[in-house]
């Protein structure tokens, strides 16, 4: 099996060179919020982009905002300095899936995810087409369960049982394969921590500040709950780009992540 952690590129901190019309640019970032960019088109991404700072969080640019902008936008959040996570959530058969990643990691992302439910081989031909590149690849996560579902949900899809079960066993099957994490629910992270140790990156949506509105999410925990779980990287969206102050939002997630850091 191939080490889970890529040079340069994971834990609370890391340290990417981006190039950007031949000039070498050093950005260390530090923050474990990764804002979910759900927009549907660049110009109201890149108003709430303008007032953050790559020091502060990363970036999550998904299905919508990629399928209507593209790698244009990628590079713009790049040449701002921020780190990308690509979720576009891969789930094809091996030959695809490997050369989606390899597409992906051409684009420079930080980060860039799969839905384990492919499959030991469709997960092992992504990590081998990575880690054919002659540059350190973009971080590999898998999908267990989507936040989304509940106990019920995955019943009805012929898989009875409880999700932190579900979610153990593709984090395992995963982690097997030699992906740098996975993503999961925050109530999940720290079987998975125990499970499978400090060095495989826990990737959590299902993110919610106490009082704000839940939506779609079924498995949640506040931003300090989730990083007591274990969790690496908070994955934020609506809490914060839906908020009537996005930047007030995010500060007071940072507040309350530094009392955890402090209490600990
Ligand atoms: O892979 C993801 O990022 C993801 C996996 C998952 O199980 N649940 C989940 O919510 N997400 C993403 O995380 C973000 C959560 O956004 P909010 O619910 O608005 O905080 C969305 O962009 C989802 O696409």
């Amino acid at each position: 099996m191939l080490g889970n952690r890529r040079a340069g590129a994971t834990g609370s901190n890391c340290c990417r060179i981006f190039i950007f019309n031949g000039i070498l640019a050093p950005v260390t970032f530090s923050s474990r919020i990764i804002v979910a960019l759900d927009f549907a088109a660049k110009t109201p991404a890149l108003a709430l982009v303008d007032q953050l700072d790559p020091a502060r969080c990363r970036l999550k640019v998904g299905k919508e905002l990629f399928t209507r902008c593209g790698p244009d936008l990628i590079e713009e959040l790049h040449r701002r300095g921020f780190a990308v996570f690509l979720d576009l959530k891969f789930h094809d058969i091996p030959n695809t899936v490997a050369a989606a990643c390899d597409a992906a990691a051409d684009l420079g992302v930080w980060m860039v995810n799969v839905h384990i439910s492919g499959g030991t081989r469709m997960l092992a031909a992504a990590r081998e087409q990575l880690d054919r590149r002659a540059t350190p690849p973009p971080l590999l996560i898998g999908v267990t369960v989507l936040t989304s579902l509940t106990a019920d949900d995955l019943a009805a899809l012929g898989c009875p049982g409880a999700p932190a079960e579900r979610v153990l066993a593709l984090a395992q099957l995963g982690h097997a394969a030699g992906l740098d994490g996975i993503v999961c629910s925050p109530l999940e992270a720290a079987a998975v921590r125990a499970a499978l140790g400090r060095e495989f990156l826990l990737v959590t949506p299902g993110v919610r500040p106490a009082g704000a509105a839940i939506g779609d999410q079924q498995r949640i925990m506040t931003p300090a709950q989730a990083v007591a779980a274990g969790a690496d990287y908070l994955v934020i969206g609506r809490p914060i780009t839906q908020a009537a102050e996005p930047l007030a939002a995010l500060a007071a997630i940072e507040h309350e992540l530094a009392d955890f850091d402090n209490k600990i």
